[in-house]
């Protein structure tokens, strides 16, 4: 059974229709991309996949759970990556763990999380104080503090500069190979390109293609993903 099923998704905000009938699946241990234009659904279809929001039609499963009626246990085997902006600047990185960590039934092992995000020597510091690629990393450690099955990322290296991305994608990586499944919400194809095993590209409330990136490469009739995007989805307009 796929980890995540979503079939003929539906959504729409008043009469403003934001999710026209998606579906797609995501396997367990896969890199799955959520790529599309601005506006496509990409943020109302992982929001109803967390049980944030409540579809209009068609089903959704998540670990086998249904989110709508499910959240509870959903929240306990889902890490969700937060913004940055949403924490405390004065709160220290290892306290923002301990907190985290205290949601949950069974915690990750905190040093062992630093260790693995890079984080050590940064544990004592306030998250206000941190560059933007430590701020990341603490995001994402704090996705992982539950010992997630299913990580969820969005917009994981947004201003980061190439360093930090490259770092943060060794650690996407490194975290795949601990057996966690990823669903990564991305506008930046190279990322997809380097990250993903599979993606599904999202244009104005549809999936316009799912494939891994070589074969939307080659249904496109593209040497790059970023060609392949704008082909796809310029034609499915
Ligand atoms: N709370 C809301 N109320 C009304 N309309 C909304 C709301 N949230 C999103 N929308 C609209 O629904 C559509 C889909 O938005 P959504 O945020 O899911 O797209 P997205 O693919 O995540 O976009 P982006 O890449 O720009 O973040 C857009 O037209 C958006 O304006």
């Amino acid at each position: 059974m796929p980890l995540i099923e979503v079939t003929d998704l539906r959504k729409r905000y008043g009469t403003r229709v934001a999710v026209d009938g998606v579906s797609f699946t995501v396997e367990r241990g896969e890199i799955f991309g959520i790529l599309g234009t601005n506006g496509a659904g990409k943020t109302t279809t992982v929001e109803c996949l967390q049980g944030l929001r409540q579809a209009d039609g068609g089903t959704i499963s998540v670990l086998g759970l249904n989110p709508e009626t499910d959240r509870a246990a959903l929240t306990r085997r889902v890490g969700v990556q937060l913004q940055e902006s949403r924490l405390p600047a004065k709160l220290r990185v290892r306290e923002a763990l301990e907190l985290f960590a205290s949601f949950y039934p069974e915690p990750a092992d905190i040093d062992v999380l630093l260790d693995q995000l890079d984080l050590r020597e940064h544990a004592r510091s306030a998250f206000g104080k941190l560059s933007g690629g430590q701020k990341q990393r603490v995001s994402i450690a704090l996705a992982l503090v539950g010992r997630p099955e299913l990580a969820i990322l969005d917009e994981l290296t947004t201003g980061l500069d190439p360093h930090a991305r490259r770092e943060t994608w060794r650690l996407v990586e490194g975290v795949r190979a601990t057996g966690v499944t990823v669903l990564l919400v991305t506008h930046f194809m190279d990322e997809a390109e380097r990250l993903c095993d599979r993606v599904a590209i999202f244009d104005a409330g549809r999936v316009v293609a799912t494939g891994t990136p070589a074969e939307l490469r080659a249904a496109a009739g593209e040497s790059t993903l970023d060609d392949a995007f704008v082909s796809l989805t310029r034609s499915a307009r």
